[in-house]
């Protein structure tokens, strides 16, 4: 098992990744502060998972309410919101139960919000099942729902206890899922690590073919980054660079899975061609190097993910790229890549410039759907 940190004073927690933890109640033992737990998870991942958890929580001692919802992006909403509030109040949970999300980061996200509201704030304990939740969305606090207009519009800043990262679920993970989610790894590469880029171009095949030891490094050094960063500036309020770097490629990305319906295009399929848009912008800007822009479109396509974006419309993206929670004062803020392993923010982009790059990186067909 590996131990990292998420070093946040009185608010930091450890990410334990490694087989065999998703049930492995000893390790979560010290976070709890009552007698009860609520865990949170969906109608797939249920089938797989919540017994053996349940048991093993039960044979602490402790009583365990379980709460299964839909599956997709698509109830990443305040009515499924409402189902675990339901929930928690039916079985007059208190201040004291601990909150468990079990399943990818659509469960991690509104189980973390509905930790952070449900009486003003109850402590929650991150199960990753996907890769990119193990990688990305169980570290660093960000928890919230979508809006039908814009991504992640509703939500707050909320630390987990503890993230207990089971690589042995990936087993179960589609292949699709995989791949979304290593968007997310080579995200980590670009902004801050080139070192780890260059490993991951050496190690990609290994990766998509599930291998545990490559899969293993790959989380860990993913979380390794992300904490650092979130450690650095927590709530994303930096002037420059900072947590938002974290976003490559999601100002695209966003407007993609908004325009074309939650769940159409997973997240890590949205943030892989918004990578390659801002990428494509910077090599625009005379930052980055063309050879550059094709080797993050190699990797890219090696992992399996799309490298271009759904024809919407420039007027369309621009729309819903105003929404983007990084804007300031309706100027419209990106991150972009100065080289590869180096990323800054910037809002001093002309939409003449944004314009050509998403022209440059879009599909010469109309391809809303990525199913099948
Ligand atoms: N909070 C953050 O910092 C952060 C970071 C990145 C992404 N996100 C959010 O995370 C969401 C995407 O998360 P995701 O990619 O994990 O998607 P997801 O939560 O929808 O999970 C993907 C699919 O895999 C299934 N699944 C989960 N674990 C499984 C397993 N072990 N075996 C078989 N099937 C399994 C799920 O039921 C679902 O169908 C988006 O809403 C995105 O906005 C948040
Ligand atoms: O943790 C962060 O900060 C991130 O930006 C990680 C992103 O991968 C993630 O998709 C996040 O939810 C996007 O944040 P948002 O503030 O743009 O909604
Ligand atoms: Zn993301």
């Amino acid at each position: 098992m590996h131990a990292l940190e998420v070093s946040l004073g009185d608010r930091s927690y450890p990410i334990l990744i490694g087989p065999g933890l998703y049930a492995a109640t000893a390790l979560m033992v010290d976070h709890f502060v009552g007698k009860r737990v609520a865990i949170v998870t969906n109608e797939t991942i249920a089938p797989l998972y919540l017994a053996p958890l349940t048991n093993a929580l039960r044979d602490l001692g402790l009583s365990v309410v379980e709460i299964v919802l839909p599956d997709g992006e698509t109830y990443k909403t305040g009515n499924t919101l409402d189902r675990i509030y339901d929930a928690l109040m039916r079985e007059r949970c208190d201040r004291s139960t601990t909150l468990i999300a079990l399943g990818g980061g659509v469960i991690g996200d509104m189980c973390g919000y509905a930790a952070a509201t449900y009486q003003r704030g109850v402590p929650f304990i991150q199960i990753p099942t996907t890769l990119l939740a193990q990688v990305d969305s169980s570290v660093g606090g960000k928890t919230g729902i979508n809006h039908p207009l814009g991504k992640n519009m509703i939500g707050a800043f909320w630390q987990p206890k503890l993230v207990l990262a089971d690589t042995d679920t990936l087993n179960t993970l589609p292949a699709r899922e995989l791949s979304a989610g290593l968007a997310e790894v080579i995200k980590y590469g670009l902004i801050r690590d080139y070192a780890f880029f260059e490993w991951l171009e050496d190690n990609m095949d290994r990766l998509v073919s599930c291998d545990p030891d490559a899969l293993t490094y790959a989380i860990e050094r993913s979380c390794a980054n992300k904490a650092e960063v979130v450690a650095g500036d927590e709530r994303e309020t930096a002037k420059e660079g900072g947590r938002a770097l974290l976003n490559l490629g999601h100002t695209f990305g966003h407007a993609i899975e908004t325009a074309l319906g939650y769940g159409t295009w997973l997240h890590g399929e949205a943030v892989a061609t918004g990578m390659l848009m801002a990428a494509q912008l910077s090599a625009h800007l005379g930052w980055l190097a063309s050879s550059d822009v094709a080797r993050i479109g190699d990797l890219l396509a090696r992992a399996r993910l799309p490298l271009k974006a759904p024809r919407l419309g420039a007027e369309k993206y621009f729309d819903l790229m105003g929404h983007d929670k990084k804007n300031i004062g309706g100027r419209l803020r990106l991150v972009l890549l100065k080289r590869i392993g180096e990323a800054i923010t910037t809002s001093a982009i002309e939409p003449g410039d944004v314009l050509a790059a998403i022209a440059a990186c879009c599909a010469d067909q109309k391809e809303p759907s990525r199913d099948g």
